[in-house]
């Protein structure tokens, strides 16, 4: 079976943030992952991992006024000083907490914007991105969102997240294959992982339709999870749903699996 890391921005809600690390490690996750740690220092982050002993495996890049709605920084044109600064504070981040990779949210489409000069503002801070991050041997993600439940995401699919990663051009740059969004835009998961799996540097999944657990919609995981082994993947597979009962605990039966 694959290595599995729990989201803890969606996963053991039920507790404070900082305290879902060691929720984690006693559901049997040795690894985590989250969307922002920037609420919180990194060495109070790093100290609840360590204390848990679990692995930091991802998390996200600064995605502008998430609040306000804004869903990423990577393809706005004229906000590439901020994009830089949020790669600069999650370096420091994932040198702290010993995360190798980073994922860059490229945004909602701005209008009165050509989709070509979006895709040249993401494909350079891509570029500047890989580049800062790679001596310290950090890779840079780059997800498909589907445009369902973030309506005008620039990417949103991974066949297109692959090819702007591909025009990049760098070694430590690799995409993240959400199956959730997948499954939404596009289907055919098995036949697209075997295609993409040379650029895929993280999985996350949920259910669909509803973003829950396995088992809770179409999605047929434990086959999935077996071809996963059987295409040689030996990255990490992120949780990345939210439960649909009244603990994180309750619905891990896929885990127990
Ligand atoms: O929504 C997702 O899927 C993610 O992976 C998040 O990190 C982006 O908000
Ligand atoms: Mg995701």
């Amino acid at each position: 079976m694959p290595r599995f890391s729990a989201n803890l921005s969606m996963l053991f809600q039920e507790h404070p943030f900082l305290e879902r690390f060691a929720a984690a490690a006693r559901a049997g996750f040795c690894a985590v992952e989250f969307q922002f740690p920037y609420d919180w220092p990194a060495g109070d982050v790093a100290r609840a991992a360590r204390e848990a002993g679990v692995d930091v495996v991802l998390f996200n890049f600064p995605a502008g006024d998430w609040a306000g709605g804004e869903r990423g920084l990577g393809c706005l044109p004229g906000r590439e000083a901020e994009f830089r600064a949020g790669v600069a504070r999650a370096i420091d981040y994932a040198r702290a907490l010993g995360c190798p990779r980073i994922n860059c949210l490229a945004g909602l489409a701005p209008s009165g914007e050509t989709a070509e000069h979006l895709a040249e503002t993401l494909i350079d801070n891509l570029r500047h991105a890989a580049d800062a991050c790679a001596p310290h041997g950090i890779a840079v993600l780059l997800e498909a969102i589907n445009t369902r439940d973030v309506p005008g995401f620039f990417v949103d699919r991974s066949t297109r997240a692959a090819e702007l990663v591909a025009a990049a051009g760098r070694g430590n740059l690799f995409i993240q294959y959400d199956l959730y969004h997948a499954q939404v835009m596009e289907g055919d998961l098995a036949n697209t992982l075997a295609r993409l799996l040379p650029q895929i540097g993280h999985i996350q999944f949920a259910d669909n339709p509803g973003r829950g657990e396995p088992g809770s919609g179409e999605i047929n995981f434990p086959w999935l999870f077996a071809e996963l082994d059987r295409l040689g993947y030996t990255g990490w597979v992120g949780a990345e749903y939210r439960p649909r009962g009244a603990d994180t605990e309750s619905g891990l039966g896929w885990l127990r699996a």
